[in-house]
């Protein structure tokens, strides 16, 4: 599958322009983002009456086309308006919607409910005169769909600047933005729609799309097909956890290196207590993972130190991320692969606590100081790199916030990371990985579930 390009405002804006320039009016436009909406608008939720809600600008003049394309289809088709259009191609849609429009405030409900109030020209929270009628019309419809963007949605940054109701569909234009993605936005969202409208959209950041991936060779052994070595400390269970992760997300030997909580290790791998130094010299170790467990006193130190001075490609979390804020993550910039750090919201605020704007921006600012693929998790987990790269994962079940789920994603991004080039790809497929593991694992899932269910998570790469 190839991931869909994620565009900003400005960026969307700048494609547009683009289109128009290169001879394609913006009433073109309107009329193909229209044309598109009614059909997904028909297809999702059949013809039932409709209220489709019309804002000054061009989302509103997205609406009075999707009134017209519904109406010529034989629907009862109510119109509502927040102002009068402000753009000419919104007003010659108004133009050409042969039926009444109503103020706002006059509105009467109808089981299906589309808002077309903002879209990406949304610049502040919505007047208290119109949030009310809003929400009260959206909470008496059955179906509620958005168009592009739900009102009040800033585009950017994943912010709801008033308060906004949940919907069923949204239906965007040309890409996705960061919101359709960003929390707290992207839960309001329910299913997302990209039309095609002609214009391209070209972008550095992409959504997670699921990896494509390889079955092993014949001619491999186990050493090439990835060996990862996971550095075990003071709570050896979550390395334990991560090692049985790389596993099972096809590293072909996974080493854990100190003393191990063995009852929940899978006999597969290897382990070898004692001190890392001597081991990690071994150049056929494609990738070394630490800090799930790993504890943050003297023999903690010592072991993230022997992982920063073996020159293997790392994957930093938890306790090593802890102690790498203690001034030390400049360190980093000096290796010579690549490191992926995956911090959660709380290590992050401790690695970088001055950074400020969006999950995105924040993710992308501190690739570009670390020189670190970075791998901000969450709902909405952000992976970054350093050349400006961006991927946003779909919103993975929530479920997902249970102990050691973390530590699962670091042995899988190891196991990936241990046979590729492409840090940034190892992370973005981990996410896909792991996320997916958890909609198989299903409700009340733990740890452990994901581990079972990578197999076939990776059985739908291949
Ligand atoms: N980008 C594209 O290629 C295309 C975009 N289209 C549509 O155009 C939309 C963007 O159009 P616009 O830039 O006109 O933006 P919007 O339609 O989102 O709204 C902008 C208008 O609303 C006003 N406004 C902003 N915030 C307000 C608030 N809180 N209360 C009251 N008024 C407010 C602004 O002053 C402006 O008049 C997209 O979301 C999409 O639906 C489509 O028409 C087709 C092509
Ligand atoms: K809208």
């Amino acid at each position: 599958m190839i991931p869909r390009p994620i565009l900003t405002a400005d960026q969307m804006r700048a494609a547009e322009a683009k289109a128009v320039a290169a001879g394609t009016p913006v009433e073109t436009l309107m009329e193909r983002a229209g044309a598109a909406a009614a059909t997904a608008i028909r297809l999702h939720a059949g013809t039932m009456p409709c209220l489709i809600l019309c804002g000054p600008g061009n989302n509103g003049g997205d609406g009075y086309v999707i009134a017209r394309k519904l109406q010529e289809w034989g629907m009862d088709v109510r119109v509502a308006a927040v102002g009068e259009p402000q753009s000419a191609a919104a007003a010659s849609a108004k133009a050409a919607w042969t039926g009444a429009v109503d103020p706002i405030s006059n509105a009467k409900h109808a089981p299906l409910w589309i808002d077309a109030l903002f879209g990406t020209g949304l610049r502040r929270p919505l007047d208290e005169t119109i949030v009310g009628p809003f929400l009260k019309l959206a909470s008496e419809a059955r179906v509620r769909i958005a168009i592009d963007l739900p009102s009040g949605v800033a585009t950017d940054t994943g912010q709801i600047l008033s308060t906004v109701p949940s919907f069923h569909l949204t239906i965007t234009f040309g890409s996705l933005k960061p919101s359709h993605l960003l929390m707290p936005a992207a839960q309001q969202m329910g299913r997302l729609v990209v039309a095609d409208i002609g214009v391209e959209a070209l972008s550095s950041v992409h959504e997670i799309g699921r990896p494509s991936m390889d079955s092993p060779s014949p001619l491999e052994h186990k050493y090439r097909r990835g060996y990862a070595a996971i550095l075990a400390g003071d709570m050896p269970g979550a390395a334990a956890l991560s090692a049985a992760a790389a596993l099972h997300a096809g590293a072909g030997y996974v080493r854990l290196i100190g003393e191990a909580a063995g009852a929940f290790l899978p006999n597969a791998v290897v382990r070898t207590p004692g001190d890392p130094v001597e081991v990690l010299a071994d150049p056929r170790i494609g990738a070394v993972a630490v800090g799930p467990g790993l504890g943050r006193g003297e023999r903690a130190r010592h072991l993230l130190d022997a992982a920063l001075a073996s020159n293997r490609p790392l994957v930093l979390d938890a306790d090593a991320l802890s102690i790498l804020a203690e001034g030390k993550l400049s360190r980093l910039c000096k290796a010579t692969h690549r490191s992926i750090l995956t911090p959660h919201a709380g290590e992050y605020a401790k690695l970088f606590p001055d950074h400020e704007g969006s999950k995105l921006d924040q993710a992308l600012r501190a690739a570009r100081e670390t020189g670190c693929v970075i791998v901000y998790k969450g709902a909405d987990t952000v992976v970054a790199c350093p050349d400006g790269r961006a991927a946003i994962a779909h919103a993975a079940p929530a479920w997902l916030a249970s102990a050691g789920t973390g530590d699962v994603l670091t042995g899988i991004i190891a196991a990936l990371r241990s046979t590729t080039t492409s840090p940034f790809g190892a992370a973005c497929a981990g996410v896909w990985l792991h996320g997916r593991a958890a909609e198989l694992a299903g409700p009340a899932l733990i740890a452990d579930d994901l581990i079972d269910q990578l197999p076939a998570a990776i059985a739908e790469c291949l």
